[in-house]
């Protein structure tokens, strides 16, 4: 039996923890932490785990890190003396690299840094994993094991999981822009909201499923579905004039660095 504790099951804390639960974990092997008593209430009446304080959730064989970024170093701080070398602490923070924990803890504390990301509320998460000093083989297989029922993960060098993040982490939100704006455009053209939205959501999760499982290119999807004189191309012309490639490159390179800038603090 492992033990796992997550300290600040906000969004990303309790999807986590409803994913092992799922998966078969017992909810007496879970224990969260929270800020507020009517939080602890509400985990408990879904998910039948119970709160308790930091000192106790850091006894935890995994000792998963929830908070924001910017409660991180107060809550490192409380924990410093409390795990052992023989915990596992996973950190899903945006930006902090794993020596930002391996600093403020006082003995070498295993720390795998993940970057989920939203999708994991509905199992279909890309998580991001990478190791830091203390953590080997088994740290990284155990994360693995412990996410493998809320998506799919990968491992990076921790030199690249601010561009991971920028692809992964943030990724949905780009995609829920784009489908945004389809689904404005198709209103602009007469279509029901209702209705723009369904053929918005339905199409992106087909072309999502293609580009996952089909082995393909997204380019080569994309000539699949562009006929000479046709439709697409007159889409994709309008799209490539007003930028959208560069706009790409731009954004996921502010992401990064954005990232990178968390990271220094
Ligand atoms: N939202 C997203 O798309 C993603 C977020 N992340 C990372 O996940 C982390 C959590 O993000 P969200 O779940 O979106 O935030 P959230 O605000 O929903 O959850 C954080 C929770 O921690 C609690 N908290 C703060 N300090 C605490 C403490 N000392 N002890 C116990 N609980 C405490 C807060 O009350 C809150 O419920 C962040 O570090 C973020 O960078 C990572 C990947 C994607
Ligand atoms: O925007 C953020 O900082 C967090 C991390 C990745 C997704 N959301």
């Amino acid at each position: 039996m492992t033990s796992i504790a997550v300290l600040g099951a906000g969004t990303m804390g309790e999807a986590i923890l409803a994913g092992l639960l799922r998966s078969g974990t017992p909810a007496s092997d879970v224990v969260v932490t929270t800020r507020r008593e009517e939080r602890s209430a509400e985990l408990l009446a879904r998910h039948g785990v119970r709160t308790v304080s930091t000192e106790e959730a850091a006894g935890a064989d995994v000792v998963v890190l929830g908070v924001k970024p910017v409660d991180m170093a107060g809550l490192v701080e409380e924990l410093a003396h409390a795990v052992t070398p023989q915990s596992l602490l996973v950190s899903i923070a945006a930006g902090l690299p794993t020596r930002f924990y391996e600093e403020r803890l006082h003995r070498p504390v295993p720390v795998v840094r993940v970057m989920p990301n939203t999708p994991i509320s509905v199992g279909e998460a890309m998580n991001v994993l990478t190791a830091g000093q203390y953590a080997g083989e088994q740290h990284l297989a155990t994360v693995e094991e412990l996410l493998a029922p809320v998506g799919r993960s990968v491992r990076v060098k921790e030199t690249l999981f601010d561009a991971a993040t920028a692809l992964a982490g943030s990724g949905p939100a780009y995609h829920f822009l784009y489908a945004e704006a389809m689904v404005d455009a198709g209103v602009l053209l007469g279509l029901p909201r209702a209705m723009a939205r369904e053929l918005v959501a339905q199409t992106a999760y087909g072309a999502a499923a293609m580009l996952r499982d089909s082995g393909r290119s997204a380019a080569e999807l994309r000539d699949q579905v562009t006929s000479p004189g046709g439709t697409t191309i007159a889409a994709l012309r309008q799209l490539e004039a007003h930028g959208l490639r560069a706009a790409v490159f731009d954004a996921l390179e502010a992401a990064r660095d954005r990232s990178r800038e968390m990271g220094a603090g």
